[in-house]
């Protein structure tokens, strides 16, 4: 949902930036990279801390560089199959950090094993959703659902509670109780899409493999 609403408007804001890096010659595929490197410094510096205001502000700063890139590659004319493959693989490796980071904290100072485990489902959820699409795809399918909780919603749901909880740190009781709760709703929400995306491909799959058997079919009858 948020992929297809607020996308139009993130474009909007950083087509200036984006242009601005593009005359400095820096290309797409670096913003890419520097872009995960930052994600996954804040969250495996800063999480398993329990410093999770700091470890937010950090990765909210590199993680609008998976907009940035696609906007540049667009702008300049040079979009890829590769830096597709890149921006994707590299989304995996960022979400996969952020998830590390709050199980890492809960299975040491947090000292929380539920919590732990419900980091590691997020995380582990979180790339199987991915996956479904990526798969589907590639036997040929156009897997034409999103579902509910995608990667902009896994990341904005843990990550604006990660921030507000980190303000625990700063004085403000109680607030901290806003982590668990976006990871149980980010860990339900990634297995009712993973549902959804599972159920889809096998109606995609049964359409087109009937479809193919239809046509194999009327071609042995001429
Ligand atoms: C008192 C202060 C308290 C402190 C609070 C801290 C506030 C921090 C707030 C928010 C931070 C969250 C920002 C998160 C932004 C996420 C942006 C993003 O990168 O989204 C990526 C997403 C998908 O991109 P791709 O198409 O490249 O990726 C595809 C996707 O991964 C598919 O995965 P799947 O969905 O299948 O699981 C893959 O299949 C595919 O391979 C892959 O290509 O991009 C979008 O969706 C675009 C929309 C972004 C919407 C962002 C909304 C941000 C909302 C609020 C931001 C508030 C910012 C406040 C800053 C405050 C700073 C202090
Ligand atoms: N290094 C890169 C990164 C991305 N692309 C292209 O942009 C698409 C992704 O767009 P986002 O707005 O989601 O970043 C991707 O599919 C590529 O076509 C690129 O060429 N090089
Ligand atoms: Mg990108
Ligand atoms: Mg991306």
């Amino acid at each position: 949902m948020l992929n297809k609403y607020a996308r139009a408007f993130f474009t909007r804001v950083l087509t200036p930036f984006a242009a601005l890096l593009l005359r400095l010659g820096v290309s797409p595929d670096a913003v890419t990279l520097v872009g995960t490197a930052g994600v996954m410094a804040g969250a495996l510096v800063f999480f398993p801390m329990g410093e999770f205001f700091w470890g937010t502000i950090v990765i909210t700063v590199f993680v609008f560089s998976d907009l940035v890139d696609g906007n540049m590659a667009r702008q300049a004319g040079i979009s890829s199959r590769w830096g597709a493959f890149l921006d994707s693989t590299l989304d995996r490796v960022a979400d996969g950090a952020i998830f590390a980071g709050f199980a890492l904290w809960y299975a040491g100072s947090g000292d929380d094993n539920v919590l732990c485990a419900v980091a590691i489902f997020c995380l582990a959820s979180g790339q199987v959703v991915s996956y479904t699409k990526a798969r589907g795809e590639s036997i040929g399918l156009p897997v034409a659902v999103n579902g509910l909780v995608e990667r902009a919603e896994r990341l904005v749901i843990s990550l604006v509670a990660a921030g507000l909880a980190g303000l625990h740190g700063f004085g403000v009781p109680g607030i901290q109780i806003l982590l668990p709760i976006a990871l149980w709703i980010v860990a339900a929400g990634s297995l009712v899409t993973l549902v959804q995306r599972v159920v889809t491909v096998r109606r995609e799959s049964a359409e087109a493999d009937a479809a193919a058997a239809a046509a194999q079919g009327g071609e042995a009858a001429q």
